[in-house]
């Protein structure tokens, strides 16, 4: 059965003002669990017997300084890069033994800290992510039989309303090379959520972004969490949205977890702090100190 037609909920749109949020009943999502995964490349540890778990339906951010490995989790988490120790679990699926697109055909969708998208409009980029769900195949859909072309018709709904609901309702009909920076972020955004995952990987979501850029993207972000209840694992620099968005934090530093759990946490955790402002006499101003909480992002 098409995933499509299966889904047990509708998007709220966002063009009539706040999206009126509501839980899905049944969001079939499993927790991520990832166990002492060792990744080495010639000569360098990049990440140390790390683990984490992910819990249904929450925000979890990893953070931590420059070359601390989060790049690197999310190449596990995404296929990208083999493990040479540890497991990554996703419901019965074990992820370090599967292909890019045998974990995206999963429910496991990201985006990436560098905008990548082709050229047309906002549309057509969403349709792009939709070819894993389309059951007809391509001469069907070249021949415009009417299964296919309903199809079609589902699809391209579904991505018009994916993105109203992350605030791209105007510019819908609108070639992405026209677009702000904060838009084609968000078209980075929804062509993840088109792909109808369980399990987000948002890297560095509002990197670039200006303060209303930010304070926005937060909010959608929050929306997809509580609208889906799907499972959202985010890198970020911004501490500032990192502690009022993330349910749950866990910090890396050389490759290796040094903390976790909740923000507040986390925040007054003395390895955490060392970690990101250097021991004494260490000056922080070489990029990897936390950026202050900003009172604007939520
Ligand atoms: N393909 C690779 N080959 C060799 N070394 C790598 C590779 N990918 C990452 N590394 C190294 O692994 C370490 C962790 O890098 P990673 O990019 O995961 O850190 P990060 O926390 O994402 O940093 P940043 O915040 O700067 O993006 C670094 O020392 C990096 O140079």
């Amino acid at each position: 059965m098409s995933r499509l037609s299966s889904l047990p909920f509708r998007l709220p749109s966002r063009s009539a003002g706040r999206a009126p949020v509501t839980r899905p009943t049944t969001p079939d999502v499993p927790a991520l669990i990832v166990e002492d995964v060792t990744v080495r490349f010639a000569g360098l540890t990049a990440l140390d017997g790390v683990g984490f778990t992910v819990a249904p339906g929450s925000v979890h951010a990893l953070i931590g300084p420059n070359g601390a490995g989060k790049s690197t989790t999310f190449n596990v988490l995404s296929g990208i890069y083999g493990v040479s120790e540890g497991s990554v679990r996703f419901g019965e699926a074990e992820l370090t033994a599967l292909a890019p697109h045998r974990i995206a055909a999963l429910g496991v969708a990201r985006t990436f800290q560098n905008i990548v998208l082709t050229a047309g409009t906002v549309t057509d980029n969403l349709m792009l992510s939709r070819h894993t769900l389309t059951r007809a195949g391509f001469a069907a859909t070249a021949l415009r039989l009417p299964g296919a072309v309903r199809e079609q018709r589902r699809h391209l709904e579904r991505v018009r309303e994916i993105g109203t609901f992350v605030g791209l309702g105007a510019s819908l009909d609108t070639p992405v090379a026209l677009l702000s920076y904060g838009d084609r972020k968000r078209v980075e955004l929804a062509r993840a959520l088109c792909m109808e995952p369980r399990l987000l990987l948002l890297d560095e979501p509002v990197a670039g972004m200006n303060t209303a850029e930010r304070v926005g993207m937060a909010r959608t972000i929050t929306d997809i969490r509580d609208a889906l209840g799907i499972s959202i694992l985010i890198v970020e620099h911004d501490m500032g949205m990192v502690m009022r968005l993330a349910d749950e934090v866990t910090v890396l530093d050389f490759g290796r977890r040094i903390g976790g759990g909740a923000p507040e946490r986390v925040q007054r955790d003395p390895a955490v702090v060392r970690a990101y402002l250097g021991t004494a006499g260490d000056s922080a101003d070489d990029g990897t100190a936390a950026e202050p909480a900003s009172e604007e992002t939520p």
